[in-house]
Formats: C-alpha cells, structure tokens, sequence
C-alpha cells in the first residue's frame, strides 16, 4: 500500500448502475469505496463493465438514476469531466502526433495557464520519471510503442490530477516490454501517491500493481480483496479460475477430510456439506514419495515450461489434476506419485459458480 492510502475516501460510487439505450444492462448497482492513494484494479474478462465503471468515474458517461460518484465527499454526478481533475490513459495512447514530445507532455499544464518556467520544470521531471530523458524533442509518430505510453502517462499525471484512470493501458504492446512498464508504472504510482483506477483484463497485471483488487463479472462485483486474498481465499469458483490457474475438485468429506479417487486430503476449514467444491492452487501440490502418501496418482504429462514444469497427474482426483513443480524434480509420464497439500491451501469454494 502506498505511504498515504487508507486516509479517508477519495472516491466513492455509489449505487451506480448502467443500462445503455439500447436496453443492454453493463453494470448492476455498484458500490464501491477507492481510498486516497491507492491503486484499485478493476479486473474481468472482456464486457463484463470495467470500462463502463471507468467512464462513469470520469464523467464520460452517467449513471443511472439513483447512483452517485463521490470526490471527497463532494458529490460529482453532474460535474462535466474537465471540471473533475481526472487525469487519463487509454489503450490508443491519442497522443498529439505531430507535436514534441515535451509539447505534449506540457499541454494540459498550458490550457491551464501555467507559466513556461514551470511547465518546463515539471516536464523535465516527468522525462526523468517515465525514463524518456533524450527524446524530448521528438515528435510522437518518431516513437515506438512502449515510448509513446511512456509520454501519455507523463502527460495524464503532468496536470497532476486528483485521480487517475488507466483503461489497459499496456494491451497494445509486446509481453517483454509489457512486463518492464509494468514494473516501471508499479513505481511511478506509488512515488507519486495518486489515487489510481486501472482496468485490465490481466491478473498478473492486476497482481502486481493494485492495492486492492476488484473482479467483476457480468456486469457485477464478485470480489473484492487485496491481490494475495483474491489468489488463495477466492469466494466463488469464477474469482477461483479467472485469477491464476486453479484445480477445482468435487469431493466428498469424510472424518474432515477430502475424499478423492486416488486417496485423501486433510482440511483446515470444516463443513456440514457432505460434498464439497474445493479449490487446490498448482503451485501448492507438493510431489512426495508415493508408498507414505496419502493422495497417490499417475502421471500423464509433463510441460516444460521455462521457470517451472506443469505436471498433470491422472487418478488422484475425478478430474485431471495440474501441478506446478520446479524443474529440479525428475518426474517422467507414467511415474506413479505421492501428492500433498497443506490444509491451508485448500480453500473450500460455494456450489454456485
Ligand atoms: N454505448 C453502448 N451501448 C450499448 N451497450 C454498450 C455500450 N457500451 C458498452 N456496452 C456493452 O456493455 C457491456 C460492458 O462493456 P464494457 O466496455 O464496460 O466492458 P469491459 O469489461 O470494459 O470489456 P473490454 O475488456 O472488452 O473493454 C458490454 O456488453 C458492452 O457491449
């Protein structure tokens, strides 16, 4: 968490829901507290409203009558956006193109009247704080892909708006350069201090950079949580499989433990259901000598996959069973395996998708 969240509401939207003219329902009422200084991720598959949630922050869309946006307390519904102090990126960067770079990091500091010496100054910082230093007077179609997201972040946070919104702003470009703006934005944010709302459609994206993390589905909330609680203690089997690979088992309980084809697993919560759905992470299956195991399989592949191997084991449980393991265990197809897994990291999920 940033050295300045958690002190009071930055940003509250409440009841806000959307239903578009042609009737299309992209968000049910939502509530939703983003306090000052934090990074909140908006994060779910393709449609399911992150952007719409977006807009009505911005004030680029309504919402419907009953729900409010909050600033501070201050109620903003009807507040056109450039009286909002929101600071924006998109995917499309919609940079000036035949303009410097320094001409467009400066331009929202000018239409507000700032003096040149000023302007100056706060563009050199933020050369220096995207990491473009030498590129100043260059103009934007003489940049690469990463380079220009570089500028529209420093021209977004230059006017040094009270909240800024990111719509995927790293999906345009490749998974190399992705993952090292990505590290680079992770710190920029949080020298900055600015209450952030990023989407994306990425779990490692919103992993590494939310403070909080809110995954949606079909127009709705179906979690909200710091990145570490939606990854192990996911309340629903859609939050379970959309953040992170996970092995869903259907399982009997007997004598408080998992009972499964290829033997048992302890648990550490406990449940009157006499069957259960159970959540197991692949990177929490350890690969254990079979003849004192108490879950045994067999494998049947085994994925080499650059900093680990993904085994899949058949047998142990109805359904194929994935295993991360680290690429020191020599493990062949047809090997005959022990399984164990802590209580801790199964995590018992509701029927319900
Ligand atoms: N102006 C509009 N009129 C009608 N339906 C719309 C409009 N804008 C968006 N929608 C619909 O609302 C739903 C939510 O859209 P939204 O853009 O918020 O999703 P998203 O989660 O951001 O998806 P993506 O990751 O694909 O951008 C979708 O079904 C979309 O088709």
């Amino acid at each position: 968490m940033k050295a300045d969240a958690g002190h009071g509401v930055a940003v509250r939207i409440e009841t806000c829901g959307k239903t578009f003219a042609d009737g299309t329902q992209a968000l049910a009422p939502a509530t939703l507290d983003i306090a000052r200084g934090e990074t909140l991720v908006l994060l779910g598959p393709s449609g399911c409203g992150k952007t719409t949630m977006l807009r009505i922050i911005a004030g680029l869309e309504q919402p419907d009558p009953g729900g409010r946006v909050l600033f501070d307390g201050a109620d903003m519904t009807r507040v056109p956006i450039e009286q909002r102090n929101v600071g924006m990126v998109f995917q499309s960067y919609a940079l000036f193109p035949n303009m410097t770079v320094a001409d467009n990091i400066g331009y929202g500091l000018k239409i507000r009247g700032i003096g040149k010496a000023e302007r100056a100054a706060r563009v050199a910082e933020l050369v220096r704080l995207t990491n473009i230093t030498g590129l100043e007077d260059r103009r934007i179609d003489q940049l690469s892909g990463g380079q220009r997201q570089r500028v529209a972040l420093a021209r977004a946070v230059a006017i040094r708006p009270g909240i800024l919104l990111l719509d995927e702003p790293l999906t345009a470009l490749d998974a190399a350069l992705r993952d090292r703006l990505r590290g680079e934005l992770n710190r920029l944010l949080r020298s900055l201090g600015i209450t952030t709302i990023y989407v994306t459609h990425d779990q490692s994206e919103a992993m590494e950079l939310g403070d909080r993390i809110v995954v949606m589905s079909k127009g709705a909330i179906a979690q909200i949580g710091a990145p570490r609680e939606i990854y192990f203690r996911p309340t629903s089997r859609f939050v379970a499989e959309f953040v992170g690979a996970a092995n869903i088992l259907e399982a009997a309980i007997v004598d408080g433990q998992l009972r499964l084809p290829g033997g048992r697993l302890a648990l550490a919560d406990s449940s009157s259901r006499p069957r259960v759905v159970a959540m197991i992470r692949p990177e929490t299956i350890a690969i254990v000598p079979p003849d004192a195991a108490s879950l045994t399989g067999l494998v049947d592949s085994v994925s080499f996959v650059g900093d680990r191997q993904r085994i899949v084991v058949s047998g142990a449980a109805e359904r194929l069973l994935s295993i991360d393991a680290s690429n020191a265990a020599a493990i062949r197809v047809g090997d005959r395996i022990g399984l164990a897994v802590a209580p801790e990291a199964i995590r018992l999920l509701p029927d319900a998708p």
